[in-house]
């Protein structure tokens, strides 16, 4: 697992490009064969992605958890950006194509991840927060959460907006995780900017040109800093960062946070007149 420590607002203002790329960026996410994590200290969550071939991918737990399987003391989500599979939970197979969502309960003790065609991969985004107790394993197709639309053309950040994870569809421990999907021609996700000092929030963007790149910012308010971003990398958000970002493209995010509270619009929005 690559491991990332937790970082001190002071110590970020600090940073220089490749510095702010280590700390903040995942760049290889989806790697074709590979179940591939990054740990943050940040509320200790874990994210990844599993690209399984002819062969079924099994998480593991290793020493960054020194637990005796991954799910011990965490709930998992994978979400399946492209292709079809399955996710197997203790002998139990949940079939899923692109769009479709597993929660993984605590106390799950062998996932697995496999492709229907590995021709055509299935590639998994994996989301994981510590939790308290034993929840049901729950399966959430695209087509059963509620669309909300977001934004205008006008200000280039029309989008839609599902909530898979929120205590509504899935009940969870500290997991919230949803799909942000931008209009064609939008091009801002999150602006106005917003923190909460309560949780940690990662994004993955995917669904983007390979060539487009995008402009990802972060830090605090007043010390905004950016990342430049690629198709299929993930950013980690502190708590006292924003999150937001602009593309040359259309794309689409995955975003989850874990932490103190479970309130999904418990946010600090930032006004624009104190962006710096
Ligand atoms: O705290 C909530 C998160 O930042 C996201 O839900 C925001 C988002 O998907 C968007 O504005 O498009
Ligand atoms: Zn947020």
């Amino acid at each position: 697992m690559d491991v990332r420590y937790s970082t001190n607002p002071a110590e970020a203002r600090g940073f220089d490009t490749a510095q702010l790329r280590r700390h903040y960026l995942v760049e290889d996410v989806f790697v074709p064969g590979e179940l591939r994590l990054t740990y943050s200290h940040e509320d200790r969550v874990v994210l990844g992605g599993a690209v399984p071939g002819a062969e079924p991918l099994r998480l593991e737990s290793d020493d960054t958890l020194r637990t005796d399987h991954f799910c011990e003391r965490r709930e998992l989500a994978a979400f399946c950006v492209d292709g079809r599979g399955a996710v197997v939970c203790d002998g139990t197979a949940y079939p899923v194509e692109r769009g479709d969502l597993a929660y993984i309960g605590r106390g799950t003790r062998e996932v697995s991840f496999s492709s229907a065609d590995p021709a055509a991969p299935a590639r998994f985004y994996l989301a994981s927060a510590p939790a308290h107790q034993d929840l049901p394993t729950t399966l959430v197709h695209a087509k059963d959460v509620p669309p909300v639309e977001l934004g205008a053309a006008e200000t280039s950040n029309e989008r839609t907006i599902r909530r898979y994870i929120d205590g509504t569809l899935v009940e969870s421990c500290q997991l919230m995780m949803g799909w942000t999907q931008l209009a064609p021609g939008s091009v801002w996700n999150t602006m106005p900017a917003h923190t909460h000092l309560r949780r940690t929030e990662c994004y993955f963007y995917f669904d983007l040109d390979e060539d487009a790149r995008l402009v990802h910012l972060l830090g605090e308010p007043d010390q905004t800093r950016h990342l430049i971003v690629r198709n299929e990398q993930a950013v980690i958000s502190p708590s006292w960062s924003i999150h937001a970002g602009a593309a040359t493209g259309s794309y689409s995010f995955i975003w989850f946070m874990a932490g103190e509270n479970y309130r999904f619009d418990d946010m600090d929005h930032v006004a624009m007149a104190d962006l710096r």
